[in-house]
């Protein structure tokens, strides 16, 4: 098996993307590990993709494995328990922050998710803004799963199936995982010979999660099966996914250069028809109405919707929730729907003043608009103003 077994292939465009950087990338191959276990050797080469991306006006959201391996290899511990898993990748976290802080010119930033996190709608509010706000500062952020907490229904369980979860969280338009195999192959690669690369997978049937199910290397956690698994969830939310492996130097090259080589997931629909798809049809919570230039502002493509321009709050919902805008005035048929950033009680407070005044009024601030631009949906065009 090899990596030329993948001709190249055009990458999708891409303005933000996640980036998945499995174990096997990271350690159990040096002859010289550094003190926590953990080898630069392809590591680098990833995070000088990262950094060239960003040179390209990219944003990239790394999600990295490695604690396990690093706490390991600060201890020697032996042993695969769940509890000893949780304590090495205690130990081995933030020597895994200093190796990526190391590879890059940037700052890094360390954000640990659970499952609960992430289905909990506040918190899941809350870890996108923290998200949005680190790429907004220039940062990397990296993102891991937060063993010493999660166990069980806790747990995503592995860091591909979270990968897809954060590429959800932060709208990216890519994901990107990173791994020791070229990519997908119709069986184990290592044991059955006659293994074809899947270049291209349009839809992801049984048959592809079984052939993927041969069990991960020595040192990973879900094998192919779990990036299968990953890949069906993101492009389920419109967002492609390429499988290739890391360890070549010309593979992450091409990528930089828009060519992939490995193996391509090509999303479901599209991903932002996805989301407003969502957003159009959930159950809506209550109401805001909003003045005329609100709603001017909101027709206009790209406006989010400021306390400023809303005139009175109807229904008890909270922030995260689902809700209707309409205008002042006799038609009172909603126009947009999106989440509130805010709770119907809070927006209470804050209809009809400067998003600077948040805070004052609050004691808190989750940001300047009550409906985000990125979580909004026109329901019907203004003629008006597309003229
Ligand atoms: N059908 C398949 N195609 C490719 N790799 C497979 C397949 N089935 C199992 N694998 C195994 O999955 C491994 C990659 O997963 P894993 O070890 O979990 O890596 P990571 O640490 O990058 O997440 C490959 O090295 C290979 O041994
Ligand atoms: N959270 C764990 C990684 C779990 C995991 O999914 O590992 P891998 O299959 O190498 O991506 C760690 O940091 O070691």
């Amino acid at each position: 098996m090899s990596v030329s077994d993948f001709s190249p292939q055009s990458l999708p465009n891409w303005r933000r993307a996640v980036l998945k950087v499995g174990s096997s990338l990271l350690a159990g191959f040096g002859d010289q590990p550094d003190a926590a276990g953990l080898d630069p050797r392809y590591a680098a080469g990833l995070a000088r993709f990262i950094e060239e991306a960003r040179a390209q006006q990219r944003e990239v959201v790394l999600v990295s494995s490695g604690a396990v391996a690093a706490g390991r290899g600060r201890i020697g511990a032996g042993g695969d328990s769940l509890v000893l898993r949780q304590a090495l990748a205690s130990l081995g976290q933030a020597s895994l922050m200093g190796f990526w802080q190391q590879l890059s010119d940037r700052p890094v930033a360390q954000v640990l998710l659970t499952h609960d996190d992430l289905r909990n709608r506040r918190r899941y509010l809350n870890a996108r803004a923290t998200l949005r706000e680190l790429l907004r500062l220039g940062t990397l952020p990296i993102i891991n799963e937060n063993d010493a907490v999660a166990v069980d229904e806790l747990k995503l369980g592995d860091n591909d199936n979270l990968a897809a979860a954060v590429a959800s969280l932060v709208d990216a338009d890519l994901l990107l995982i990173a791994t020791d195999i070229g990519g997908l192959y119709s069986a184990h690669p290592q044991r059955d010979p006659d293994a074809r690369p899947i270049a291209r997978v349009e839809r992801i049937t049984p048959e592809l999660l079984l052939a993927a199910s041969g069990g991960a290397g020595k040192l990973g956690t879900g094998g192919m099966r779990t990036k299968l698994e990953a890949a069906a969830k993101a492009t389920a939310a419109g967002i492609p996914t390429a499988l290739f492996c890391g360890r070549d130097p010309a593979v992450v090259q091409a990528l930089g250069d828009g060519r992939l080589h490995g193996t391509l997931v090509l999303p479901q629909g599209d991903r932002l028809r996805a989301r407003k798809q969502w957003l159009r049809h959930a159950p809506s919570s209550g109401r805001l109405q909003v003045d005329d230039g609100a709603a001017a502002a909101l027709h206009r493509q790209g406006a989010s919707l400021l306390p400023g321009g809303v005139v009175a709050v109807e229904g008890d919902f909270r922030r995260g929730d689902v809700i209707e805008v309409v205008s002042t005035g006799a038609d009172a048929a909603p126009f947009a729907r999106g989440l509130a950033q805010y709770s119907a009680m809070e927006i209470g407070r804050i209809a009809r003043r400067h998003s600077n005044d948040i805070e004052s009024v609050l004691g808190f601030r989750y940001g300047e608009s009550v409906i985000h631009r990125d979580d909004l949906v026109l329901l019907v065009v203004d003629p008006e103003v597309k003229a």
